[in-house]
């Protein structure tokens, strides 16, 4: 069973490292990707090119537990990374294995506003993450997918190659994205909210881009 965890990593952080643990270690995946995304289709352009963001991943990743890789298949497609295409591609390469969308509870909760978004629970299961700052207060149109396709038992996503929605309680880190930027911008540490490693390729990469 493999894991997907996609993201803008805008840098990567400690909230997606421990999470996607803790959802590799609860699910027993034989393998995590981490797939960055080149072109957000749904938000502003990252504020580090595709390259550092790459660079941050590979860092990152250096010493990672067995079975967590870096997948660059969204960086090196033109156009939006729209993750119906991620899908379809992983399914082409993979055949029926079951595969395991990563989503924080934010990302899931914006699910009906993405590409083609109906058909992506029926190419993978879908992992959801609470996340402090969100609460599940679903879209109208999410509680029929959610009725036809919510799971208890993470033991049935080894059943199917996809098609399940099954929920996760992890560690809540207050760690994002946003606020690590906030930091560089306003001249403060992000230490200890992300790697060391990544932490020195950021403070070099502001510093190039100031
Ligand atoms: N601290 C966290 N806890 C749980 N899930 C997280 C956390 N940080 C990120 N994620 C999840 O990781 C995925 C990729 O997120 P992303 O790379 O956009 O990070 P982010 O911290 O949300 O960034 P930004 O603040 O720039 O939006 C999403 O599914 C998101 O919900
Ligand atoms: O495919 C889409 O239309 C789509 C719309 C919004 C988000 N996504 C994906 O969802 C993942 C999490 O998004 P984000 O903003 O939290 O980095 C990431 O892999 C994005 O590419 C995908």
């Amino acid at each position: 069973m493999i894991g997907i965890y996609g993201g803008t990593f805008d840098p990567v952080h400690y909230g997606h490292l421990r999470t996607a643990l803790e959802v590799q270690e609860a699910l027993g995946l034989d393998q995590l990707r981490f797939v960055p995304c080149r072109q957000p289709p749904h938000r502003r352009p990252p504020r580090f090119s595709a390259a550092h963001r790459r660079r941050f991943l590979e860092a990152a990743l250096a010493d990672a537990p067995p079975g967590f890789v870096l997948d660059t298949r969204e960086l090196e497609r033109p156009g939006p990374s729209y993750m119906i295409d991620t899908l379809d591609s992983l399914r082409a390469e993979l055949g029926d294995v079951p595969l395991v969308l990563i989503l924080g509870l934010d990302a899931f909760l914006g699910l009906p506003g993405w590409h083609h978004w109906r058909e992506i629970p029926q190419l993978a299961h879908l992992l959801v993450m609470d996340r402090p700052g969100y609460r599940p207060d679903w879209p109208a149109a999410l509680a029929p997918e959610l009725r036809r396709r919510r799971c208890d038992d993470p033991g049935e996503l080894r059943r199917a190659p996809g098609g399940r929605i099954h929920f996760l309680r992890v560690t809540r880190l207050e760690i994002s994205g946003t606020f690590i930027r906030r930091c560089l911008q306003e001249g403060k540490s992000p230490r200890y909210l992300l790697p060391d490693t990544v932490l020195r390729l950021l403070e070099s990469t502001s510093t190039e881009l100031a």
